[in-house]
Parts: structure tokens; sequence; C-alpha cells
């Protein structure tokens, strides 16, 4: 199965994270997730999350630093996400496609439902703040 990069983006506020839920009808639909998406082909994962954030929760993303990277096999879907901090953006982030969106509190990120390749980025975040 071709594996499907994807540009993943944690905007961190303080201790914060803004997170979005995805619609019923995507996959690893009615789950929260970090805001992002597909990276086309001709653009670096770094271009693809700077389209991404801007298209779905218009903030110009200025120095994105990567934090990890997590292969999944969902079964019906393989991914690759690459997980990019972003503490440094202009604007104020609000959703675009008409996504429920909030800013959560990381001692709380564990209370949402996320899919099952977010457990990990959910863990590193929890590491950093303690
Ligand atoms: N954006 C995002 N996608 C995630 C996360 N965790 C996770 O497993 N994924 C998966 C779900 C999808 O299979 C894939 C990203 O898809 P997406 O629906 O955001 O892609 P996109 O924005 O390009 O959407 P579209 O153009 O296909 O509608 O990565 C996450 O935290 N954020
Ligand atoms: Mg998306």
């Amino acid at each position: 199965m071709k594996i499907v990069d994807v540009a993943v983006g944690v905007i961190k506020r303080q201790d914060m994270i803004y997170v979005s839920k995805r619609a019923d009808t995507l996959h690893q639909g009615g789950l929260w997730e970090f805001p992002g998406g597909k990276k086309e082909a001709d653009e670096t994962i770094a271009q693809a999350l700077i389209r991404e954030l801007f298209e779905e929760v218009n903030i110009q993303v200025l120095n994105p630093i990567p934090l990890m990277v997590i292969e999944h096999d969902y079964g019906d879907k393989k991914v690759r996400l690459d997980v990019m901090l972003v503490e440094e953006f202009s604007g104020e982030p609000s959703s675009q496609e008409n996504q429920l969106s909030r800013w959560v509190k990381i001692a709380d990120l564990a209370q949402y439902d996320f899919p099952a390749a977010n457990l990990s980025i959910i863990e590193k975040l929890q590491q950093l703040a303690s």
C-alpha cells in the first residue's frame, strides 16, 4: 500500500495546543486532530505545512520545528505523519472548514479522542511539558 505523507502542525501557545475535530465523513472522522493535511508531490513537507495551516486555520506559520515522524498503518490506509511544532505564527487560528476547534491544555489532551497514530505525539508533548 502506498504511504501517504501528511504534514501535521502542533500549534502551541504557552501550555495550550490548538485542536480541531475531523468531519465525520473523512478518514478517521469524528476524532480530534492537529491541523494539517496531505503533502502534494511538488511540495516539501514544510511547504505543505505552511499551505495546510493557512487553508485550514488561517495562520502564517513562521518557524516550524520538527517534532517527530510517525508511520502508522490503519489497515485501510498507511500514513507518515511529519509532525512539526508551530510556536511562531502570525494571525489568530480559526477554523476555515467548519470544524469545531479549540485551545486545549496539554495536560487535558488525553481526554480527547485522537486517531491512534497521535498517541505518541500526545505523550511527547506531555513529557516536554513536565
Ligand atoms: N491532519 C491530520 N491528519 C491526521 C492526524 N492524525 C492522523 O492519523 N491523520 C491522518 C488522517 C488522514 O488519513 C491523513 C490526513 O488527512 P487530511 O484529511 O488532513 O488531509 P487533507 O487536509 O489534505 O484533506 P483532503 O484534501 O484530502 O480533504 O492523516 C492529525 O493529527 N492531523
Ligand atoms: Mg486536513
